[in-house]
């Protein structure tokens, strides 16, 4: 009996010894903003395409991975919307949920908020249930076999105009079950939040939780109209607010949250280099930041490959990991009793590592 205590002095300081690395993949986190679509792995796209008879515009999974340079988003959602383009069936759906699930798996992510953007598939002809439903059933089993737990978020093309998010706002209404929340996302710059106004007013009166992207690429003032017209209760990427003094108070004074996304921002050229990445300063301003991984099959790393190239890049410490981490469930959209247990295994994790 007695060298227990100095058995388990030994094993403590050990384990504090792990490396950042390890550290952030042991922790439980909470992804927010993550578009399924952008999960296709190119090597899951050959085989559904082959599946589907359909012809890829390169001759393998390198070719394609080659194209994967982007100046910026638009050259980003070109390559992206083509290759959603082979989803087909409701199995190809699946699959390719079933795919980002088990991966976030292996990673200790234990609660998913996805997009989805029904646009880029009803409008080649393939229908809103089908693609619902394959999504839905992935997320289910996902939740069942694997204990993640889940919210649907059903994104509005911004580059499309008004009438066309109308009638997705409609075929969604017989899936209000399964949808929690409204988003906006594609090309920012020339689409502002204020052309949907109507669309989100509509939503909110159908019950639907609302969120957009807004200063990615776009100015502060996208994120001013995301919040005051479209009553956003999230802002995803958020990056331009610290040009606006007066939008930092106000997102810190509400604690809205921003789902950043820091590789997507390094490909897309959001920010030169990660050195440069605003999350430092926006948590020492009080922000409710989160760490994503936006479309990781298009940007180079899921959720821990987001959290340690920032980690890196900015020397974070364990303490403001472990802060990202907890902020992550903070800002999702879980209930008070659920946050408070995953707060404390957090804790928990934090004092045996
Ligand atoms: O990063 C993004 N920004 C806007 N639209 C998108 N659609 C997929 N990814 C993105
Ligand atoms: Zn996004």
């Amino acid at each position: 009996m007695a060298a227990l205590p100095f058995i388990k002095f030994k094993e403590h300081s050990r384990m504090k010894d792990i490396s950042i690395e390890k550290f952030i993949a042991g922790i439980p986190k909470a992804e927010l903003h993550l578009h399924i679509e952008g999960t296709f792995e190119p090597e899951l796209m050959f085989t559904i395409a082959r599946r589907n008879n359909l012809k890829i515009n390169y001759s393998n999974v390198d070719a394609l991975k080659k194209a994967y340079r982007f100046n910026n988003l638009q050259e980003f959602l070109d390559i992206y919307y083509a290759g959603a383009s082979v989803l087909i069936h409701e199995q190809d759906f699946y699959d390719l949920t079933w795919a980002y699930i088990t991966k976030v798996n292996e990673q200790n992510v234990k609660h998913v908020e996805i997009f989805f953007d029904p646009q880029t598939h009803t409008n080649r002809g393939i229908s809103f249930d089908v693609v619902i439903n394959g999504i839905q059933r992935a997320l289910i089993d996902g939740q069942r076999k694997l204990g993640i737990s889940f919210r649907l978020i059903m994104c509005f093309l911004r580059h499309l105009d008004e009438s066309s998010a109308f009638k997705t706002l409609e075929q969604a209404l017989p899936y209000k079950k399964w949808i929690s929340g409204v988003g906006l996302d594609s090309s920012e710059v020339g689409n502002p939040p204020s052309k949907f106004q109507k669309v989100f007013e509509k939503a909110i009166e159908e019950g639907f939780l609302t969120v957009a992207h807004a200063g990615e690429e776009g100015p502060s003032s996208y994120i001013w109209e995301a919040i005051d017209l479209l009553k956003v209760i999230r802002v995803d990427h958020g990056n331009r607010c610290l040009d606006d003094d007066i939008l930092v108070k106000k997102l810190a004074n509400l604690q809205i949250p921003l789902t950043l996304c820091p590789l997507s921002n390094l490909e897309l050229k959001v920010v030169p280099d990660l050195k440069e990445h605003p999350l430092v300063k926006m948590m020492e301003r009080n922000l409710l930041v989160t760490i994503n991984s936006d479309d990781p099959a298009y940007f180079g790393g899921y959720m821990n490959e987001n959290y340690l190239a920032v980690a890196q890049a900015l020397h974070l410490s364990k303490k403001q990991i472990v802060q990202l981490a907890k902020n992550s469930f903070e800002a999702s959209w879980l209930s008070k009793p659920e946050k408070q247990k995953i707060m404390l295994q957090i804790e928990e994790y934090f004092q045996n590592n």
